[in-house]
């Protein structure tokens, strides 16, 4: 079983994706950190983030096995993931190792950008995790400040609002709901009642499957 999570920046998809691939023994893998990974790279070797060839070479390297999330949940290489991720040739990269990942016998939740879109088109359930910018800009700055951060609620807000229309609007692979995609707000729904509500459509999903 494949399971595709999509959703705007901070919407709560790797969280809801911990969940489900926890519940449902199924591998994880948050495609997000495979971006972030090349940014990272291009950050620490003071490479322009639009310089295409270099962006590829750290691409080519990326280790599914070695993403270091600690390191790489930093709030600044997202905004420079995101700018790395609009390079046909990097998504091409990172697709291929994407879909190899959910070829894994056992069964596999990803969550991104584009997973029901283009890297698992043929995926089980499609579920397209969202929730209004402001109530994300809150969790995010929950979230940094749990960890001891400190942050500004209105630069938050403006980092992911941006980040959206950068990931919306890129040519290759935006941001959108897959047609068959279910789509879930949480906006109004706090962690265990977004899982509750995502497990109803997979187990629906299940059902629906095993009957055909
Ligand atoms: N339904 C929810 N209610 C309240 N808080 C939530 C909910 N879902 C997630 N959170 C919290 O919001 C923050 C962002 O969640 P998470 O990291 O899962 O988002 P994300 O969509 O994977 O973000 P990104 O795209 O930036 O990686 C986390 O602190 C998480 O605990
Ligand atoms: N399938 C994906 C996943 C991520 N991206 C890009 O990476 C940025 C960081 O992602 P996070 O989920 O870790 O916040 C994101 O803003 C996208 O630009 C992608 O393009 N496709």
């Amino acid at each position: 079983m494949i399971i595709a999570i999509d959703g705007p920046a901070a919407s709560g998809k790797g969280t809801l994706a911990r969940r489900i691939a926890d519940y449902y023994h199924l591998a994880l893998l948050d495609t997000g950190l495979t971006y972030r990974a090349v940014a990272y790279e291009m950050l620490q070797r003071g490479w322009p983030l639009d310089d295409e060839a270099h962006a590829i070479a750290a691409a080519r390297q990326v280790d599914l096995g070695a993403l270091d999330r600690e390191t790489l949940s930093a709030h600044e290489i997202a905004d420079a993931a995101s700018k790395v991720a609009v390079i046909p040739e990097v998504r091409r990269i990172l697709v291929e190792k994407q879909r190899a990942f959910a070829r894994n016998p056992a069964g596999a939740v990803l969550d991104g950008r584009d997973i029901g879109t283009v890297v698992c088109p043929d995926a089980d359930v499609k579920l397209y995790v969202t929730a209004s910018a402001e109530v994300r800009a809150g969790r995010r700055l929950r979230d940094i400040e749990s960890r001891g951060g400190r942050a500004d609620f209105a630069e938050i807000l403006a980092d992911i609002v941006h980040r959206d229309e950068r990931d919306m609007g890129r040519a290759d692979s935006p941001l959108k709901p897959a047609a068959d995609a279910h789509l879930l707000d949480t906006s109004e729904m706090g962690i265990e009642a977004a899982f509750l509500a995502a497990k109803a459509i997979v187990d629906d999903a299940l059902a629906k499957r095993d009957k055909a």
